[in-house]
């Protein structure tokens, strides 16, 4: 660990706050779990003062279950992910424990780490060339994360590598393995990446932000192939990203962070149908929705997320919540159990949200007085019960996105088998010069019915597109 000043805890359970948020089993220190995370807090030095990137975040990753973590940019998702595998910059001070199997890895010497990375653990950057060297052959890359870690022949490795590859379905392996990664388009060097990330059966696979930075059509293929990577190695998976559409068919659980500190985790059916943060709230309902054939707007959270350096005192998501009161400006709220031990949220006014939607909330005044927000009635009753107005009646909250319909039905890749990067002649990711965002132009949330950024909640995953298939690669036949 690179950290200055880890001051790793004596152990999981040793101490108060040991019960890791969702665990089900508070004070237990996590038993069970393949990665235990307790109390991390990660602070950078700045001319402004300290930045508390991660302010004490717990969780346990279960062996074989995926934990999507989820949050607006900025709210610490990746320096928790990158204090875990021990490559924080030096500058870092970090505190709190880390634990694999048991094993404490905050303080871990550099040598120690490097056999730990990779091998138990693994990670997939939003970025496939960050893993990706430019000059090596595919096959030659993959044969080196094999060898690396296990006394094996070339040969042997070589095999590994094709097997890889073939899991992670780029087509014609045997030809692509002695290919560069400027030969592959980006969702290809993404799956690519993946196949690396399996080659030593890790215990966890985490995952920052995978699909991000590539064209939604191909988001699919990438998160099948993860789905793959996770069905072979049996790996447990933490999958980072700030798209709730994202986690919806691949999470067992959610954590939602927000300004360095989960705000609510839980089992993905709590969260996503009984939401009890706000933040959460606002999140799903910026989200579309092809489960719902309703004509409501979208609704945006206003505001922007704090700065982590020197934050006042209270729920740092107050200045942006139509429900906040005195309290949530003096006291930031603690992680606590919702709706049983599983499920756990930090907010006041809690209970103020059975079956509160975003249009509930968010339709209200958010430049409203503190304590404007209702008092003690639950949102239940719906908005008029709550004395927030029609839903329908609201006026959007300005922004683009307030204008934005829940238009993935209807968008243009909306027939996932008309998107044009099906077809090989046109798809701008087999050319053998796209970049890793050549084909993108549509951000997660912008289009097509079948991109994962516009997934339906947890349920049957709807097929993305016969041609994403691990093996049935649209993208083979021009970049072959
Ligand atoms: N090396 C660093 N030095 C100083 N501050 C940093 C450093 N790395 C991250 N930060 C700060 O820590 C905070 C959390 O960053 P982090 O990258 O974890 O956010 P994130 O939720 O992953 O966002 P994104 O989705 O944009 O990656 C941010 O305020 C960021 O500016």
């Amino acid at each position: 660990m690179s950290a200055e000043n880890s001051s790793p805890a004596s152990g999981p359970g040793s101490g108060p706050g040991s019960g890791a948020p969702g665990s089900g089993t508070p004070g237990s220190g996590g038993g069970g779990a393949v990665l235990s995370v307790r109390d991390l807090t990660v602070t950078f030095p700045s001319d402004a003062g300290p930045v508390q990137a991660v302010r004490g975040v717990s969780y346990d990753l279960r062996p074989g279950e995926v934990l999507g973590i989820v949050g607006e940019s900025g709210s610490g998702k990746s320096v928790t992910s990158m204090a875990v595998m021990g490559l924080l910059p030096k500058t870092a001070r970090t505190t709190g424990s880390v634990r694999f199997r048991g094993r404490e890895l905050l303080g871990l010497a550099e040598k120690e780490m490097t056999s730990v990375r990779g091998k138990k653990i693994a990670m997939i950057f939003q970025d496939p060339m960050t893993s990706l060297n430019p000059v090596y052959k595919i096959g030659w890359q993959l044969s080196e994360a094999v060898l690396a870690h296990n006394d094996v022949s070339k040969e042997v490795a070589r095999k590994r590598a094709l097997d890889l590859l073939e899991i992670v379905g780029i087509p014609s392996p045997d030809k692509r393995i002695d290919q560069y990664p400027h030969e592959f388009s980006g969702g290809m060097r993404q799956r690519v990446v993946i196949a690396i990330a399996m080659a030593n059966d890790p215990d966890v696979i985490i995952a920052d932000e995978p699909t991000t930075a590539l064209d939604v059509t191909v988001q699919a293929q990438v998160l099948e192939a993860l789905r793959a990577a996770q069905h072979e190695t049996g790996a447990a998976m933490v999958l980072i990203t700030h798209d709730l559409g994202v986690v919806a068919g691949q999470a067992d659980r959610v954590l939602v962070m927000y300004a360095g500190k989960p705000v609510e985790i839980g089992p993905i059916d709590g969260i996503y149908y009984q939401p009890r943060m706000p933040y959460t709230v606002g999140l799903l309902g910026s989200l579309p929705r092809l489960d719902q054939r309703t004509q409501e707007k979208l609704t945006p959270i206003p505001g922007t997320p704090p700065s982590v350096v020197n934050l006042p005192p209270g729920c740092p998501f107050a200045p942006r919540c139509p429900l906040r009161t005195d309290i949530c400006l003096d006291r930031e709220p603690a992680l606590l159990p919702v709706l049983g031990a599983e499920h756990q949220a930090a907010c006041h006014h809690s209970d103020l949200l059975t079956h509160a939607d975003a249009m509930d909330i968010f339709s209200t005044d958010p430049n409203a007085a503190p304590g404007a927000a209702p008092t003690d009635a639950p949102l239940a009753g719906g908005p008029a019960a709550a004395g927030l107005g029609s839903a329908t009646d609201a006026p959007p909250l300005g922004g683009p996105g307030a204008e934005a319909s829940p238009g993935p039905v209807g968008g243009p890749g909306s027939d996932p088998g008309s998107t044009s990067s099906t077809d090989p002649s046109t798809d701008p990711g087999a050319d053998s010069s796209a970049g890793p965002n050549a084909a993108s132009g549509a951000g997660p949330n912008a289009g097509p019915g079948a991109a994962p950024g516009t997934a339906p909640p947890p349920g049957p995953k709807p097929d993305p597109d016969p041609d994403s298939h691990p093996g049935q690669d649209p993208q083979s036949g021009a970049a072959q």
